[in-house]
């Protein structure tokens, strides 16, 4: 019998700490024997890549970038995720509609009502029941002050159009971060990401370990290079 698909997002501000985190857990996940789908938003298709592109690097109107987003999200859902939890994967994903609320919504001070239409409509799939959209079984949230965050991140790579963005920015996109996290406390796992990597790590493996989805022994062994 397969196992049931497990989703799991990857949330925070730029520069808190998910890419060095996610690649480890994927090694975590498969070394008990899982497949393991690693994907992004916005990208994770071919055609949502070329939208993940046009988002991070030229400049529109807040509606034009959420519905590009959410135009993202659907072909990323339908092509990959969908089939992913299909055949018993581990999806690990970096970002989510979460991201949209923060950035978007948070950020960019964008209407949450419509976001949430957006997200009803999106991420209604086929074989869930009527009145269920697809979200993530859980939501690991590394929250970090905007301060930091900045300061990990000065010289480690070029800012694309939201990095580039002033601290305040990232203050509202946190703030939007604890808004969805109060709402959902079930699905949010956060982390306090102000801690050293091997801290982290432990605080990512024990809420997997809690849900059942990681064995100690492997937990222990892994962690980020
Ligand atoms: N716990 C940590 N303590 C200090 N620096 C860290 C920690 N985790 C990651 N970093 C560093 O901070 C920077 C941003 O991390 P990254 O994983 O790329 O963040 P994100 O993917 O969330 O934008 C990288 O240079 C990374 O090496
Ligand atoms: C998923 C998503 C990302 N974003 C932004 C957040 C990030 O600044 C950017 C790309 O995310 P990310 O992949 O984390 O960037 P990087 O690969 O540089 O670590 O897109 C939104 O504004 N809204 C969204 O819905």
């Amino acid at each position: 019998m397969i196992k049931p698909g497990i989703f799991i997002s990857f949330e925070g501000i730029d520069g808190a700490g998910k890419s060095t985190h996610i690649e480890a857990l994927a090694a975590a996940f498969r070394a008990q024997g899982r497949a393991v789908t690693l994907t992004r938003e916005p990208g994770g298709t071919p055609l949502a890549e070329k939208l993940r592109a046009m988002v991070l690097n030229d400049p529109m109107d807040a509606l034009t970038e959420a519905l590009l987003i959410f135009a993202a999200r659907r072909d990323h859902l339908v092509q990959v995720i969908e089939p992913a939890l299909a055949r018993g994967d581990v999806v690990l994903c970096d970002r989510f509609t979460d991201a949209t609320f923060a950035y978007q919504g948070g950020g960019r001070g964008f209407d949450l009502g419509m976001l949430s239409v957006l997200e009803q409509w999106v991420q209604s799939v086929q074989g869930l029941p009527a009145d269920m959209i697809r979200q993530p079984d859980m939501t690991v949230w590394f929250d970090l002050a905007p301060e930091i965050a900045a300061q990990r991140l000065s010289g480690a790579r070029v800012p694309d159009k939201f990095e580039a963005q002033p601290v305040e920015f990232f203050r509202r996109v946190a703030q939007g971060y604890a808004q969805r996290a109060a709402q959902s406390p079930q699905r949010f796992a956060r982390i306090d990401a102000a801690r050293d990597r091997h801290q982290v790590w432990q605080q990512i493996t024990s809420a997997m370990v809690r849900r059942g989805w990681l064995a100690i022994m492997v937990a222990a062994n892994g962690g980020p290079k």
